[in-house]
């Protein structure tokens, strides 16, 4: 399934005056991609993301999922399909299994069901069924977020955001998440579609890159081609900000 972004401007008004966050934004996002946008701060990559699940809507211009506007899609059927993986505080106070369980229950799982069910994605994330019972608060940073990207492949999934996933995650965290995000693109041909500030996490699992300017996109490509590109420091540019 791929996302095709067309024309996107998004415009948001802080009480005072309108502010134009993205300009003319023109992606397409392969099925089963790794896929990176970076940016400085305020260049609108968090916004990126929360369009492709319609948490946000773009003032104007269209996104096409396998051909069809999103809006024109159930927003059930859409967000089944686009998963968002928040931060971790979107975790509440209970069990991992409550955790992980809880989007198939509002969708009626039966009961005797959920053992099972909940089981299969721990494991899918690394984690082993014997959290199930754990008290969330219980767990490391690391632990959270894998239980936090359970919950979201709960719902199956075939196209996967994350917003900023390790930022909270010391170097051990980061990589487990790093590698599990691999895997289920390569395992499982889940599309991964992330926002970060982190250069090395591009040089390690990106294969496309959409950096952000403000109102403007900077690059857009594979990682190969970000790499050889002398053009840009990347470092410097991640840096900067809205004014
Ligand atoms: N609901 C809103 N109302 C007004 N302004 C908003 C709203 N949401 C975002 N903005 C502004 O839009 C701009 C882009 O926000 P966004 O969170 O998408 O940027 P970002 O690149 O993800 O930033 P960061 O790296 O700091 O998280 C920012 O200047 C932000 O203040």
């Amino acid at each position: 399934m791929g996302i095709k972004l067309s024309n996107i401007h998004v415009s948001k008004s802080d009480g005072t005056n309108n502010l134009e966050i993205i300009k003319n934004l023109n992606i397409e996002v392969q099925k089963e991609d790794i896929f990176a946008i970076a940016g400085p701060s305020g260049s609108g990559k968090s916004t990126v993301l929360r369009l492709l699940n319609r948490l946000d809507d773009a003032t104007s211009g269209e996104i096409y999922l396998d051909d069809t506007e999103i809006k024109s899609w159930d927003i059930r059927k859409l967000r089944e399909k686009v998963g968002f993986v928040f931060q971790e505080s979107a975790l509440f106070e209970g069990s991992v299994l409550d955790n992980v369980i809880y989007g198939l229950r509002i969708r009626g799982i039966k009961k005797e069901e959920e053992q099972t069910i909940a089981s299969a994605l721990l494991e899918k994330v690394g984690l082993d069924p014997e959290y199930l019972d754990r008290d969330i608060e219980k767990l490391s940073g690391g632990q959270k977020q894998r239980v936090n990207i359970a919950r979201t492949l709960a719902l199956d999934p075939e196209i996967i955001l994350l917003d900023e996933p390790t930022s909270a995650l010391d170097p051990q965290g980061t990589k487990l998440i790093e590698d599990l995000m691999m895997e289920l693109n390569e395992k499982h041909n889940k599309t991964i579609i992330f926002v970060t500030h982190n250069i090395d996490q591009i040089q390690r699992i990106a294969k496309r890159v959409l950096l952000l300017g403000i109102k403007k996109i900077a690059f857009f490509g594979t990682k190969g081609e970000l790499f050889e590109s002398t053009d840009l420091d990347i470092t410097t540019f991640l840096k900067g900000g809205r004014e």
